[in-house]
């Protein structure tokens, strides 16, 4: 996620929401990056080479690097064209991959329901990690953890280039080494899509116009790194144990690091200075046009003592829904948000409960052999209990036909909750009625006109995001907006259809609500809940030290891994955590966003509840087990070594990202930060975790650190049972993590100052103040033509849209339960700066003490 330099354009917009640190501070940031990683660079293999031959290239990585730079606009087949090159021979070619992977979603979904149980040994609840009294489980020792992680004396040096940090002025971010350049692939209006006829500001001119503003801020970018593409990593940054560089292709073999520099001789001399001026910025945004088709391998769980393993016997005959997250109960979270939350059913011989029961403690299964095993899955939406609802509301009505009882009646006696019934089917497109969220939303209620801006939020790569007020509620959102021309020509069809998914599947206290998407001629919307505390990354720059305390890392850290063991639960990998991409709710908590980078895993498994009644844990790993996948993503300095390495990653990288993101909290910066990309990526590969030594940190949370940041992912933290193995670490000890939501924050943000507030601002120019005073009637002449566009079109819904329109996929729809917890806008409100203040409920001594709602 991006910042927003304050630029000269800060007079049409503040900054992302407007933090008071000044923008100095903010100038650098970091990037994230997208790509396929070369495929030389990785360890050839079969499947790679013929993958190679399909792309019919002997330089694969140059072919596509100069496709991408290729202004071609058919760009309806080049995504295609590019997916024929990467997905290897004999893998089935993905002609339709979005509804492919919707498709298999709801197929995976639909074997739940009959899928045969796991082998699981069954507790009495889906509490992952807690022990029947609540407590963590004790922290196991690892006799297989590197030597290293246990040198704790190892603190004096901070070796590489990291050292400066402490030196320079400020602890704060140097992560982006320049100033972004432009993306060489903005091309004039009318060469986007077929379809963008109408004005020249929309689309692609339009997004030209936004990443002009961008020019002076660092950026999060999905790029693809021709220093990959031509260049690779230096010998020595190949030095540590897992890395065989004798893998390598020769072309990619260096001798000596400042070939690195040196574009290969096989580059034209325009791909050559292309490559060399790429370099000079490889963090940034000239390396944005990326190939967006992730390749992906899916690897047969060859562990024997896998119980997910081979077949697995029918179990229970019912289902009891249970919590996915414990810390759903007694959490602040809105009951409306349960009835449409995935949910975990543990399969057993019990009856039938609702959800509803879900806070009351399951009872003792009856351990009786493989039978009494109950297994944990996820279904989509809608509880069993609700199906049992309806059916029963049906027979009601028969029988009120018949004259026998009324349908209030059995409504009434219905021992579900009232509320969970819906009488009516929602009206639901056919598109919609295929996916797999499907029943948390329905047909779309809103369209762009029934918004009015506010203000410019912030804009990422390649979204622009308003804070706006629904006109006819008053409520107030966080609009994504994307230019259809723009994701059509940089190939990002697929990430906003997974960001989309993502958002509409989940539902959880640490992940931004989606309450509508909606697509128009020339764009895409995410209507999502306003986290009007901003990026987590601002209200650190607001601290002196760029840092927080332990106690406070501890419960940030503690609420991102929640939400990441439910993504991961839900099958789906972040790889793009970092401060910009954390949110904070107006009540200081968390919230996930930005989820363009993440990835679905293929063939998804339960996640399977694993130990005895009273020591049991919930094994999330196992979800995504497996599955890996080689696209080059992230954000340089959280990149973890297998994604650098290229050979393939995991979920586990998630687990790194939330070391290096403990330490940044704790520090002030990134552990492995170069004076390059180049330095950076080796450090990581190389370096082991040092930490200054002028720092109170505990040993429990260095150890934590130390081993998340594992570099061998088999052996990091989280690489047994995924989310549980970091809850039960010591320095996890204390937080009660079903209560997390109760948690005091340490900070709470509020809006200080005055911004620019663009329904204000009309109301005074209607209100004859054309002329305006300050400057204004400058600012409205900045209000361009294309925003107007974005919020006059007409929504364009699912059944309108044609089978072979490339946005076929993304669905016109509006939650189906809005949980009103929006905040309300005021006219006396300020929607300018935000400040954010220490939470006075919380000390060092009380920060774990809970308050009641
Ligand atoms: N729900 C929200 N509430 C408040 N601000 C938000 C919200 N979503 C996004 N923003 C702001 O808008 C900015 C851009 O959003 P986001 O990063 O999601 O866009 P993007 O195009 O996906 O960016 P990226 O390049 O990082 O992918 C963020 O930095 C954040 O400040």
């Amino acid at each position: 996620m991006d910042t927003l330099q304050v630029t000269s354009h800060s007079n049409l917009v503040s900054g992302n929401n407007g933090t008071s640190h000044s923008n100095e501070e903010l100038r650098t940031r970091s990037v994230s990056f997208s790509k396929l990683i070369a495929r030389s660079f990785r360890k050839p293999s079969g499947t790679e080479n013929e993958a190679e031959s399909a792309a019919g290239s002997t330089s694969p990585s140059l072919n596509r690097k100069q496709q991408r730079h290729n202004q071609n606009p058919a760009v309806f087949d080049s995504e295609n064209e590019d997916a024929g090159a990467q997905v290897p021979t004999g893998t089935p070619k993905e002609t339709t991959p979005d509804s492919q992977q919707s498709e298999k979603l709801s197929v995976r979904l639909r074997k739940m329901f009959k899928k045969p149980s796991p082998d699981v040994t069954c507790e009495k609840s889906a509490s992952p990690s807690l022990n029947s009294s609540g407590a963590p489980l004790p922290y196991p020792e690892s006799p297989s953890l590197e030597p290293a992680i246990f040198q704790l004396g190892n603190e004096g040096t901070h070796s590489g280039t990291a050292g400066s940090y402490r030196g320079s002025s400020s602890l704060g971010r140097g992560r982006s080494p320049s100033t972004p350049i432009m993306p060489s692939h903005i091309v004039p209006a009318g060469n986007g899509s077929p379809r963008n006829t109408r004005s020249p500001t929309a689309g692609i001119a339009g997004q030209a116009v936004l990443n002009d503003r961008r020019n002076t801020r660092s950026d999060t970018v999905r790029s693809s790194n021709p220093y990959f593409a031509c260049q690779g990593l230096p010998p020595h940054a190949f030095s540590s144990q897992e890395f065989d560089p004798t893998n390598m292709s020769s072309s990619t073999r260096h001798e000596d690091s400042t070939i690195l520099m040196t574009p290969p001789a096989s580059s034209s001399t325009g791909m050559t200075s292309y490559f060399h001026n790429s370099y000079q910025n490889a963090s940034n945004k000239s390396l944005n046009d990326i190939n967006e088709n992730e390749e992906v391998e899916v690897f047969k769980n060859t562990d024997p003592s896998d119980p997910t393993a081979g077949n697995k016997p029918v179990l229970g005959k019912s289902s009891i829904v249970a919590a996915p997250m414990p810390s759903y109960a007694g959490s602040s979270l809105s009951p409306q948000l349960f009835p449409e939350n995935p949910v975990i059913v543990v399969e057993q011989n019990y009856e039938i409960k609702s959800k509803f029961d879900e806070m009351s403690p399951l009872p003792s299964p009856q351990m009786n052999g493989d039978a009494a095993k109950p297994v944990l899955r996820r279904v989509a939406s809608e509880p069993n209990a609700l199906q049992a609802v309806k059916e029963q509301t049906l027979k009601a009505s028969h029988k009120t036909a018949n004259g026998y009882s009324s349908l209030s009646n059995s409504v009434k006696t219905s021992p579900i909750a009232p509320y969970a019934i819906e009488l009516e089917e929602p009206q639901r497109s056919r598109r919609l009625r295929n996916k797999s969220f499907s029943s948390k939303f329905k047909e779309v209620i809103v369209g762009p006109t029934s918004f009015e801006k506010i203000k410019l939020l912030g804009q990422g790569d390649v979204g622009k995001v308003y804070l706006v007020k629904e006109r006819k509620t008053n409520r107030l959102y966080a609009l994504k907006i994307f230019s259809k021309a723009e994701m059509i020509k940089r190939k990002k069809i697929k990430r906003i259809l997974a960001e989309q998914e993502i958002l509409a599947t989940s539902n959880h206290p640490f992940i931004v609500t989606l309450y509508h998407s909606f697509q128009s001629e020339d764009y895409l919307y995410l209507c999502m809940e306003y986290c009007m505390g901003g990026e987590f990354f601002r209200a650190l720059q607001t601290r002196k030290t760029k840092c927080i305390e332990e106690d406070e890392a501890r419960f940030y850290s503690s609420e991102v891994t929640a939400a990441i063991e439910y993504l991961h639960l839900m099958g789906f990998i972040y790889r793009d955590l970092k401060p910009e991409n954390i949110l904070l709710h107006k009540s200081g908590h968390i919230m996930l966003s930005d989820f363009d980078l993440s990835v679905q895993a293929k063939d998804t498994k339960d996640p399977v509840v694993k130990g005895s009644a009273q020591s049991s844990l919930l094994d999330t790993k196992i979800c995504s087990d497996g599955f890996r996948t080689n696209s080059f993503v992230g954000t340089e300095e959280y990149l973890a070594p297998e994604v650098i390495r290229g050979n393939g990653h995991t979920a586990a990288v998630d687990w790194w990202t939330l070391g290096i993101l403990i330490y940044e909290m704790l520090f002030g910066f990134t552990p492995f930060k170069g004076d390059n990309t180049n330095r950076t990526f080796s450090n990581v590969l190389k370096n082991d975790v040092t930490f200054p030594n002028n720092n109170e940190i505990s040993r429990s949370c260095k150890d934590l650190i130390r081993r998340l940041l594992i570099k061998n992912e088999s052996k990091r933290l989280g690489s047994k049972f995924g989310a549980s193995d970091i809850k039960k670490h010591p320095f996890f000890k204390k937080v009660q993590w079903s209560l997390l939501r109760n948690q005091e924050p340490p900070l709470i943000p509020a809006l200080t100052e005055n911004g620019y507030d663009f329904t204000r601002l009309t109301n005074n120019l209607k209100g004859n103040d054309k002329g305006g005073a300050n400057g204004k009637n400058t600012m409205v002449d900045e209000v361009t033509e294309q925003e107007k566009i974005m919020f006059e079109e007409k929504v364009e819904r699912d059944d309108i849209v044609s089978d072979d329109d490339p946005f076929h996929d993304f669905n016109s729809m509006s939650l189906m339960k809005q949980d009103n917890n929006s905040l309300i806008y005021g006219d006396q409100n300020s929607y300018g700066k935000v400040s954010y203040t220490p939470n006075q409920n919380r000390s060092r001594s009380n920060s774990h003490r809970f308050f009641k709602r």
